[in-house]
């Protein structure tokens, strides 16, 4: 099982909820673009090394690993256990450092970072989702994420409810946002810590095993969350899963085995048209799960 927050310490954890971030203008479910570019990577790994312990102890986790994310794409990261998964997804998420190699996002080489800069980099861009959610027991759903908009942005108290309702709303959550933890069902508690991790719209959510303790039909409703929040806010996704029914929700599948990244696998039928020019003509409609492109189609347009 991987486990991404045994990478946190407890500080970070909790102060990995919040972002500093403002709200975007618009609210991003008005704003589903029809004709999106493909842009660059914008979580770029290369030459990753990360090893445990020593002598005849010592485990390669990571083995020379590189890989490319774009935003507005939904990753999976798969494979047996043990093939370094997790310290793939820690080491690319600013939670641990590589041996060696290097992780660029939004321009910057993360692991060039000082603490104090690594800590912002989390708190304004990066939202983490866990196996086991994550949230405080003494916190209704609502009060999970005002604390967010509180504590990490200084938003105003009517201005939380206002934008913690709206959240809620959208995960179907409205009527359990009296709720605590205890009073809540697992697929419950898992859609609340997205409903957290969205409210502050992060640029990269790192997800672990985020459905592993959920039933079939609340899984598919958290990846599909998932999915919306990659398509219609632009977030970089990348989700650790054991779970194979999740591959047809996703853009991009990565197979690690023994520390190291297999080819890129296809995740389903062609539903889509690429563009030479890199343009992306998503003709998925905006609130289905999203099909996706077995093989990039190129269309001559001259
Ligand atoms: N903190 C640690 N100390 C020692 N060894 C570790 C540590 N973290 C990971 N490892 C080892 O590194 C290797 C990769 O572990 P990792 O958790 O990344 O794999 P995984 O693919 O996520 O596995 P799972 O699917 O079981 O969670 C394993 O052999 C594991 O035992």
């Amino acid at each position: 099982m991987a486990h991404l927050s045994r990478f946190l310490s407890p500080l970070t954890r909790f102060r990995g909820l919040f972002s500093r971030k403002p709200a975007r203008a618009n609210d991003a479910r008005s704003a589903v673009p029809a004709i999106r570019k493909a842009t660059g990577p914008t979580l770029e790994a290369t030459g990753l090394l990360r090893s445990f312990g020593s002598g005849s102890e010592k485990t390669f986790a990571l083995q020379n690993v590189s890989i490319e994310l774009r935003s507005g794409e939904l990753n999976l990261l798969m494979g047996p256990s043990g093939s370094g998964k997790s310290t793939l997804l820690a080491v690319i998420s600013a939670l641990l450092r590589p041996d060696a190699g290097h992780v660029r996002a939004m321009g910057q080489d993360i692991w060039r970072m000082n603490e104090t800069e690594l800590e912002r980099f989390r708190l304004r861009h990066c939202s983490y989702i866990f196996q086991g959610y994550n949230l405080f027991p003494a916190l209704t759903a609502r009060q999970q994420l005002e604390v967010v908009l509180q504590w990490g942005e200084g938003a105003g108290r009517t201005e939380a409810r206002k934008r913690a309702d709206r959240v809620l709303g959208q995960l179907g959550l409205a009527n359990k946002a009296h709720l605590r933890p205890a009073s809540m069902s697992g697929g419950e508690k898992q859609r609340v810590a997205i409903a957290r991790a969205l409210v502050k719209n992060p640029s990269f959510v790192f997800a672990d095993e985020p459905t592993s303790a959920l039933d079939w039909d609340n899984g598919q409703q958290v990846i599909g969350l998932l999915n919306e929040i990659s398509r219609e806010r632009g977030a970089t996704v990348l989700v650790v899963t054991h779970d194979h029914r999740l591959v047809p929700f996703a853009d991009r599948v990565f197979e690690m085995s023994d520390g190291r990244l297999q080819l890129d696998a296809p995740a389903a039928p062609d539903t889509g048209v690429f563009y030479p020019d890199q343009t992306l003509i998503d003709i998925c409609p905006p609130h289905e799960p999203r099909l996706r492109l077995r093989e990039p189609v190129y269309v001559n347009t001259h």
